[in-house]
């Protein structure tokens, strides 16, 4: 990242800000940072779908409600993730491209000082003429001169690498939070479950140790989200969240899997404590009244949730390790919910 291009972006994004801000008001669209990253995404007009969707919205007089930019949020600035790290990834190697070309340069400036000690020592020794001396103290005074300036250069260049590349790291950290978490819960979301499960199956191969898998799904919730609005729905989403990380130990790994299914792997776990763990989730849940407002106010009733498990074979992928769970979830659905069940024995 060279200085001219880190002006450039800064005038840039002076620029979109200039734009953006008053837009936003216009539309009554609250400056949060979530917001305004849907709009600086708008007026810098790299994502064309983005745009389209909005001068949509707009032309039909569309209101940007919370839940609508929410939804543009995850729709079109999370999903570019992996893109915008991309970006970040090539901005980090040109900082260290850039300091590279300064480390070689400066050892080019202390070659040269080499060269130049070593020429001045074989003079030294063949002359004692006061003039050539001189002549000789003074190339080498120039040479001094000059590598102290390029270091002083180099301090200052390094200096100014040094604060990119901490910027370009907690950047990079808060776009891979981001990346890996599901914004209406705060669990971790699918990329990442997929992403643990992976090094999840590794580990076992080489360990052999026990490991499970419960699939959780919210029952009825559809009638849940018709009866009492998705707004309402969307905080059950959060407390069921809640109550799953709650209820399992710190080891094990929960994920919203999508709407209203969640993961658990259940490392070093065998099936029939995995089964006590989905026991102890159920009945968490479904002894819970749910209620909105104060002093339970206004009262929700409880819900309940179906659960699959499966354990991991040597042979699975995580794929079969995954379907064994979901078709249990689905007996357990069929079994008239509100249950657990577990894959079926191997024949
Ligand atoms: N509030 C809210 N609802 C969601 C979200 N994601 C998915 N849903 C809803 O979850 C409901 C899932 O419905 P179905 O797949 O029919 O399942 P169900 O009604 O729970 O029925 P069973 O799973 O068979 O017990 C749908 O109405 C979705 O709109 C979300 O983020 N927020």
């Amino acid at each position: 990242m060279n200085l001219a291009k880190h002006l450039s972006d800064i005038e840039v994004s002076a620029k979109i800000l200039r734009h953006a801000v008053p837009k936003m008001s216009e539309l009554d669209i609250p400056v949060t940072p979530d917001n305004y990253s849907v709009w600086y995404e708008y007026f810098l007009g790299v994502n064309l779908d983005l745009n389209r969707t909005i001068d949509e919205y707009i032309s039909k007089g569309v209101t940007f409600t919370a839940e609508i930019n929410s939804e543009l949020v995850k729709n079109y600035i999370l999903e570019q993730s992996p893109e915008v790290i991309e970006n970040v990834h090539v901005e980090t190697q040109l900082v260290i491209n850039n300091l590279l070309e300064k480390v070689t340069q400066m050892s080019s400036g202390t070659a040269n000082l080499t060269e130049t000690l070593s020429e001045f020592h074989q003079e030294l020794k063949q002359t004692v003429d006061a003039d050539v001396l001189l002549k000789l103290v003074n190339t080498l005074a120039d040479e001094m001169g000059s590598v102290i300036s390029d270091n002083k250069q180099m301090e200052a260049s390094l200096n100014t690498m040094n604060e990119e590349v901490s910027s370009l790291k907690s950047e990079m950290e808060n776009l891979s939070i981001v990346a890996q978490t599901d914004q209406l819960t705060s669990l971790f979301n699918r990329r990442a479950f997929e992403k643990e499960i992976e090094s999840h199956m590794i580990h076992y191969k080489q360990d052999h140790s026990a490991s499970c898998l419960l699939v959780v799904d919210i029952d009825h919730f559809k009638l849940f989200n018709d009866t009492h609005g998705h707004l309402i729905g969307d905080k059950v989403l959060a407390y069921v969240a809640l109550a799953l990380k709650k209820t399992v130990k710190g080891t094990d790994f929960v994920a919203r899997y999508g709407g209203e299914e969640f993961v658990v792997l259940l490392p070093n776990t065998e099936l029939n404590d995995a089964l006590t763990v989905a026991e102890l989730v159920r009945q968490k849940i479904a002894n819970q009244k749910l209620s909105i407002g104060k002093e339970d106010k206004h009262s929700l009733g409880s819900i309940t949730v179906s659960v699959g498990v499966s354990t991991l074979h040597n042979s699975d992928d995580r794929e079969s390790y995954f379907i064994r769970a979901d078709e249990a979830l689905y007996r357990a659905k069929s079994s008239g919910r509100n249950c657990i069940c577990s894959e079926l024995a191997e024949s």
